[in-house]
C-alpha cells in the first residue's frame, strides 16, 4: 500500500467531529488550513466511511469509532487527533500500519475530572442526590442519618496516573486519607500510600474512584466480587471507561444497601448523540449520580484540548514532527528552510533503510538532513533535500518495497 501527497495547505482537508471546541478551528486557520469541515455530533460507520474518503486529518472525541474498516475507507488520511485523553476508540495498530499518526491531549482535562469526582464524593457522603430528588418531588428529607463529612475519610484511587494523582492532592487538601492501587509502582504524592493490592484498597476505602484506561486487563475489573469486597456503606465513582464496572453488579449492591451511593459518568453503551435515549439499569436510583460522560467537559478543558491537539496536527502537517504521538515513532524536527522535506513511512524490516539511502546515492541527490525513528512495526525517516531534487526522490522512494506512505512537505 503506497500513497503520495504533496499538497498546498488549502487542499489539505480536515474533518472535525463531535463538537470539538472552536479553538481547534482557530489554530488550523491561523496556520493556513482553510479546508476544515466541522460536524457537531459523531457519525455512524456508514456515514463516516463516506465522508472520510477524501480527508487528510480527522479530529474526534470519545464517540467516534475509528476501526480497521474506517481506515480502509480513508486512503488519504495521514493524521488523527483525539481531542480527549482516551484513545481506546481508535484501532491504533490499523492506523500505524497505514502510516496514520494518532495524537491526543493527555493532560488538558485531568483537573476537570478530578474536581468532578471530589464534588460528587462530597454530595454522595451527604446523601444530597437522594435529598435533592425527593425535594423535587415535594419531599423533605431533613436528617443527619447517613450524612458524613469528607474530612478524615479514606479515598481509594484505582489508577494513579494523571487524573489519579491530581485527585490525590486535592483530596488530601480536604483532610482525606488517600490509598491507591496501580499496576506500576508509583511515587506517592503527599501522604498517600500505595495499597498492596486492589483487594486491600477496596477493603479500607470509604470512597473508591476509578481512573484506569480501557484495556483488556481493566475490562470488568470491578465486578460483583470486587463490589462485595468494598466496605459496607461505601461509595463507588467511575469516571474512567464504562467497560471497567459491571453495572448490573453495581445496581444489585445499591439495591441491597451495601453501597451508600455511586457516581457514574461512563457506561458500557453510551448514546451516540444528545438526541438518543440513555438507557441504564441505574436510572431511577436516587442515590446514584448519573452524568453523560462529561468528566472532562468544561469550557477550560475543551478550549485547551482544542489548542493542544490542533497544534500537534499542524506541527505534523507542517514539518513532520510526531512528538507525543500515541501510536507512532516520535521525531522532533527542526524547521527546514530552503529545502523540501520528504516523509517516508515504511515497514520496519531489514533492507528498507539501505534501499532508501541507495536512492540518494544512485541519483546524486544531496541529503541536507536525515532523521530516523522506528518501533517494532514501523520506521519513520525524514529527509531534507534540495527543492529541485524532491520530485525525483519522492518518485524513487515511493517505489521501495516495504513503503507504507511517502510524501513531501514544501
Ligand atoms: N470521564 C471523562 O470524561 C474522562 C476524562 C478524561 C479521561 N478519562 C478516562 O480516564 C482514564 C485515565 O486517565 P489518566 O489521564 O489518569 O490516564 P493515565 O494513563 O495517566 O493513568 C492511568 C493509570 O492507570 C494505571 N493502570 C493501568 N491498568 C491498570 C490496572 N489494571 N490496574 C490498576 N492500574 C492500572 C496506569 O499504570 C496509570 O498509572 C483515561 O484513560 C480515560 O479513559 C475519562
Ligand atoms: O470528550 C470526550 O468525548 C471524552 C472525554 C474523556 O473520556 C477523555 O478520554 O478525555
Amino acid at each position: 500500500m503506497t500513497s503520495k501527497t504533496s499538497l498546498d495547505k488549502s487542499k489539505i482537508k480536515f474533518l472535525l467531529l463531535e463538537g470539538i471546541h472552536p479553538s481547534a478551528l482557530q489554530v488550523l486557520q491561523r496556520a493556513g488550513y482553510t479546508n476544515v469541515e466541522t460536524v457537531s455530533g459523531a457519525l455512524d460507520a456508514e456515514a463516516l466511511q463516506q465522508k472520510i474518503a477524501d480527508v487528510h486529518f480527522v479530529g474526534i472525541r470519545s464517540r467516534t469509532q475509528l476501526t480497521e474498516a474506517i481506515f480502509q475507507a480513508a486512503p488519504k488520511l495521514v493524521g488523527v487527533g483525539c481531542f480527549c485523553i482516551g484513545t481506546n476508540q481508535v484501532d491504533l495498530n490499523a492506523a500505524r500500519e497505514r502510516g496514520v499518526v494518532v495524537f491526543n491531549a493527555p493532560y488538558s482535562n485531568t483537573r476537570s475530572v478530578a474536581e468532578l469526582v471530589l464534588g460528587e464524593a462530597i454530595l454522595l457522603l451527604r446523601g444530597i442526590p437522594a435529598k435533592n430528588a425527593a425535594a423535587h418531588r415535594g419531599g423533605w428529607l431533613k436528617t443527619a442519618d447517613n450524612a458524613f463529612e469528607i474530612r478524615g475519610k479514606t479515598l481509594g484511587i484505582v489508577g494513579y496516573g494523571s487524573i489519579g494523582t491530581q485527585l490525590s492532592v486535592l483530596a488530601e487538601s480536604l483532610g482525606m486519607q488517600v490509598v491507591f492501587h496501580d499496576v506500576v509502582t508509583k511515587l506517592p504524592l503527599g501522604n498517600a500510600r500505595q495499597a498492596a493490592s486492589l483487594q486491600e484498597l477496596l477493603s479500607v476505602s470509604d470512597i473508591v474512584s476509578l481512573h484506569v484506561p480501557e484495556l483488556p486487563s481493566t475490562h470488568g475489573m470491578v465486578g460483583a466480587a470486587q463490589i462485595a469486597a468494598m466496605k459496607q456503606g461505601s461509595i463507588l465513582i467511575n469516571a474512567s471507561r464504562g467497560t471497567v464496572v459491571d453495572i448490573d453488579a453495581l445496581a444489585s449492591a445499591l439495591t441491597a444497601g451495601q453501597l451508600l451511593g455511586a457516581a457514574i459518568d461512563v457506561f458500557p453503551v453510551e448514546p451516540k448523540s444528545n438526541k438518543d435515549e440513555f438507557q441504564s439499569v441505574l436510572r431511577g436510583m436516587d442515590n446514584v449520580i448519573l452524568t453523560p460522560h462529561i468528566g472532562g467537559s468544561t469550557m477550560e478543558a475543551q478550549a485547551n484540548i482544542g489548542l493542544e491537539v490542533a497544534e500537534k496536527l499542524v506541527k505534523y502537517s507542517d514539518n513532520g514532527t510526531t512528538t507525543s504521538a500515541v501510536n507512532f515513532p516520535e521525531v522532533a524536527l527542526p524547521e527546514h528552510p530552503g529545502h523540501n522535506r520528504i516523509l517516508h513511512v515504511h515497514q520496519n524490516r531489514p533492507g528498507v533503510l539501505m534501499a532508501i539511502n541507495q536512492v540518494f546515492a544512485d541519483n546524486g541527490i544531496n541529503v541536507a538532513g536525515q532523521y530516523l525513528r522506528t518501533d517494532e512495526k514501523v520506521g519513520y525517516v525524514v529527509i531534507d533535500v534540495d527543492t529541485q531534487s524532491s520530485a525525483l526522490a519522492l518518485e524513487k522512494l515511493s517505489q521501495i518495497a516495504g513503503t507504507i506512505r511517502c510524501r513531501v512537505l514544501f
